[in-house]
C-alpha cells in the first residue's frame, strides 16, 4: 500500500531531544520498555500518566489531558492485554476497552496537535491460515483465530484508524505490529498471562517447592515468535524516526519456536528438574504466526537479543521484582 502524500518520510521526527513525548501505557512490558529506552537516548520531557490518574476509556478525561499537556509526540502502548485465556474468557472486555482506549487517544492527538503517533498492534491481527512468514499484506485476507478475534477486531480497527487520520487529514499516524513479547515487567499472572511468563513463574514455584510436575497447556505443537521487549522499544523508536507511511510495518524477531521447545528452553533457565505434563484440555490457538519483518529490516532495523539471552535476563529480574 503507498500513496505519494501519505507517505511521505520525517526521518528527524525526533531529533530534538527536548521533544515533548506521552507513553500511554508506560507502567507496562511495552510502555516501560520504551521509557527505558528514550530516557537511555537522552529525551527529558516525557509525560507520563498511570491508569489511576488518567483512565484512557474516559473521553473526556482524555481530552481534557491533552489540552493541558499539548504533547508533541504520543506512543499508544496502553490497552488491555493478555494471553489466549483471558482473551478467551474476557471478549467483551478485549474488544471494548481496546477500542475506547485507541479511539479517545487517536482522535484526541489529532484534534489537539499532535505531530507524529504510533499505534501499537499485535500478530493476531492477522488470518489465522496466513501464509508463513505473513506479510504486511496478509491483513483481512481470511477469517481470524477465534481465541483472539475481538482483541484483533479492535487491533485492525486502531491500524484503519491511523490510514484514515492520513489519508482525510495528511496526518503523521503510524502502526507498529509486535510479535508476542517478553522481559521485564510483563505479566506474571497464573492463568491471565501469555505463555512466556506464565511457564517462568510455573516453573519457578515448582523448583522451590520441589514438585515433580508442571503443567504446560495444550499439546506444545503451536509454533510461536517472540522478540525481548527492548528490541522491540527500539524498534519502536527506529519507526518513529524513520518510518511515515501508510501501511502497518511488522516487528519480529524471525525465529520461531514450538511451544514444546519453549517450555523446555524456560525449564533450563529457571533450574526446574521434573517433567512436563501437557493439559490437552486447553486450546492451542493459531498453529503458527512467524512475521515476515523484512520491510523493517530494509528500512535499516533488526533485533539484537536472542531467545536465550532474553530469558536469562527476564528470569534475573522476576527473581529480583517479583514477590517470591
Ligand atoms: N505483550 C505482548 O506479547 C504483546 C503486546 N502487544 C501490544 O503492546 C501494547 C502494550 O502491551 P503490554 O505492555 O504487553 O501490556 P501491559 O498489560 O503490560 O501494559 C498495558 C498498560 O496499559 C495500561 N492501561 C490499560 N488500560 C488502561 C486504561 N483504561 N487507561 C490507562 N491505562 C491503561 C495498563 O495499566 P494498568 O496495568 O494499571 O491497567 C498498563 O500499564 C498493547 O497495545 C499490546 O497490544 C503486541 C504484541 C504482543
Ligand atoms: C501476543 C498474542 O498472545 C495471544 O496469543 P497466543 O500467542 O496464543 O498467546 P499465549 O502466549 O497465551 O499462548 C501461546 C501458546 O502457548 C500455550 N501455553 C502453554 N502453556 C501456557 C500457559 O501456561 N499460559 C499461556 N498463556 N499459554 C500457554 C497456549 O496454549 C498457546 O498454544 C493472543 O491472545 C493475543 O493477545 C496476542 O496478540
Amino acid at each position: 500500500m503507498s500513496g505519494a502524500i501519505n507517505d511521505a518520510t520525517s526521518p528527524s521526527a525526533l531529533s530534538d531531544k527536548s521533544v515533548k513525548i506521552f507513553v500511554a501505557g508506560h507502567r507496562g512490558l511495552v510502555g516501560s520498555a520504551i521509557v527505558r529506552k528514550l530516557q537511555a537516548l537522552g529525551f527529558t520531557n516525557l509525560v507520563l500518566r498511570g491508569h489511576a490518574e488518567l483512565d484512557l476509556t474516559r473521553q473526556n478525561d482524555v481530552e481534557s489531558f491533552f489540552a493541558v499537556e499539548k504533547p508533541q509526540f504520543v506512543i499508544l502502548a496502553a490497552a488491555k492485554v493478555g494471553g489466549i485465556h483471558a482473551n478467551n474468557t474476557y471478549p467483551a472486555d478485549f474488544i471494548a476497552v481496546n477500542l475506547q482506549i485507541q479511539t479517545n487517544v487517536i482522535d484526541a492527538s489529532y484534534r489537539f496537535g499532535v505531530k507524529k503517533l504510533l499505534f501499537l498492534g499485535s500478530s493476531c491481527i492477522y488470518p489465522k491460515f496466513a501464509p508463513q512468514p505473513i506479510p504486511e499484506s496478509a491483513l483481512l485476507t481470511g477469517p481470524l483465530e477465534p481465541t483472539n478475534e475481538w482483541y484483533a477486531i479492535a487491533k485492525i480497527a486502531g491500524i484503519k484508524m491511523c490510514q484514515a487520520y492520513r489519508i482525510q487529514y495528511n496526518w503523521d499516524a503510524i502502526s507498529g505490529m509486535p510479535t508476542n513479547l517478553y522481559g521485564p515487567h510483563d505479566n506474571f499472572h497464573p492463568e491471565n498471562s501469555h505463555v512466556l511468563p506464565a511457564l517462568m513463574r510455573r516453573f519457578h514455584e515448582a523448583k522451590v517447592k520441589g514438585a515433580k510436575e508442571v503443567v504446560v497447556w495444550g499439546s506444545g505443537s503451536p509454533l510461536r515468535e517472540f522478540l525481548h521487549v527492548d528490541d522491540l522499544a527500539d524498534g519502536v523508536v527506529f519507526l518513529m524516526e524513520n518510518y511515515s507511511g501508510l501501511e502497518h510495518v511488522n516487528v519480529g524477531s524471525g525465529k520461531e519456536v514450538t511451544i514444546k521447545e519453549l517450555a523446555e528452553l524456560v525449564k533450563e533457565v529457571v533450574g526446574f528438574e521434573g517433567e512436563l505434563v501437557w493439559d490437552s484440555s486447553k486450546p492451542d490457538g493459531t498453529p503458527r504466526k512467524l512475521m515476515d519483518s523484512s520491510k523493517l529490516a530494509g528500512l535499516g532495523w533488526t533485533p539484537k537479543i536472542s531467545l536465550k539471552d532474553g530469558l536469562v535476563d527476564t528470569y534475573k529480574w522476576y527473581l529480583e521484582n517479583v514477590k517470591q
